[in-house]
């Protein structure tokens, strides 16, 4: 379980307070308006900011003062680029030896396995400008799901996409973050991703990332605060 306890960030006019669980190998979605603290909250779950009030905890651990690299999280951002220089194989390689250091035969099947899972199986040689704006959206997704993490989270990385590509690729993660039993938190500007990908909805509005709740029990019934959002 990942814990939100009393997390309170505050900076200038802004603040966000989050109090809650979410269950290893469920599909969240966060939505809000813009500046309301999607980013921010991922951030905090990641350890890129600390929080001045709560704690983050994942499986009865204290994450708060643990370093981003090794709390169990991957993250993937719209621009988060492969390395244009590097085979899509080395950018993997990258991932799980960040120190670099000699891989092992393990390491290259489960590279293999990683650009298998994605459909990018026999691509692992191409530079990331030889494939396609969907290829390097799988290749990033392969990035970070070879490196095992238990908690995945995902801000806007499917947002430059087109609509059908971009159903594609959430769909794809439903798939291979389910296989990976994987924790997935998805930032989105779309309801209709959340509708689609998502088993319960953060709501952050008004300084506070609400409890997930269902995603049909939300839309069917939205509290003032989404209504206000989805207009
Ligand atoms: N590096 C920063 N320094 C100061 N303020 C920041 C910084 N990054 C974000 N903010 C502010 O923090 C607040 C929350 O930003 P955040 O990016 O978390 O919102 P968001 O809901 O993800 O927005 P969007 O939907 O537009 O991406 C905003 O008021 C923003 O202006």
């Amino acid at each position: 379980m990942l814990w939100l306890d009393g997390i309170r960030v505050v900076e200038g006019d802004f603040t966000l307070s989050a109090d809650m669980a979410l269950r290893p190998g469920e599909r969240i979605a966060v939505i809000g308006p813009s500046g309301a603290g999607k980013s921010t909250l991922l951030d905090v779950i990641a350890g890129f900011r600390a929080p001045q009030a709560g704690r983050v905890q994942w499986d009865g651990h204290d994450l708060t003062s643990v370093v981003p690299g090794k709390r169990p999280v991957g993250m993937l951002f719209q621009d988060n680029n492969l390395f244009p220089h590097l085979s899509v194989e080395r950018n993997l390689a990258l991932a799980l030896r960040p120190g670099g250091g000699r891989l092992s035969e393990a390491d290259h099947d489960h590279m293999a396995l990683a650009l298998h899972s994605v459909g990018l199986r026999g691509m692992g040689s191409r530079r990331p400008g030889a494939l396609s704006g969907g290829q390097h959206s799988r290749a990033a997704l392969a990035r970070v799901l070879v490196q095992d993490r238990p908690v995945l989270l995902l801000d806007e990385p499917f947002a430059a996409l087109g609509p059908a590509l971009k159903v594609e690729m959430l769909d794809l993660v439903t798939q291979v973050a389910g296989a990976a039993k994987a924790l997935v938190v998805l930032v989105t500007h779309d309801p209709a991703d959340a509708r689609r990908f998502a088993e319960r909805v953060v709501l952050v509005a008004d300084g506070v990332a609400f409890a997930p709740m269902d995603t049909t029990e939300l839309f069917a019934n939205p509290p003032e605060a989404l209504r206000d959002y989805l207009g």
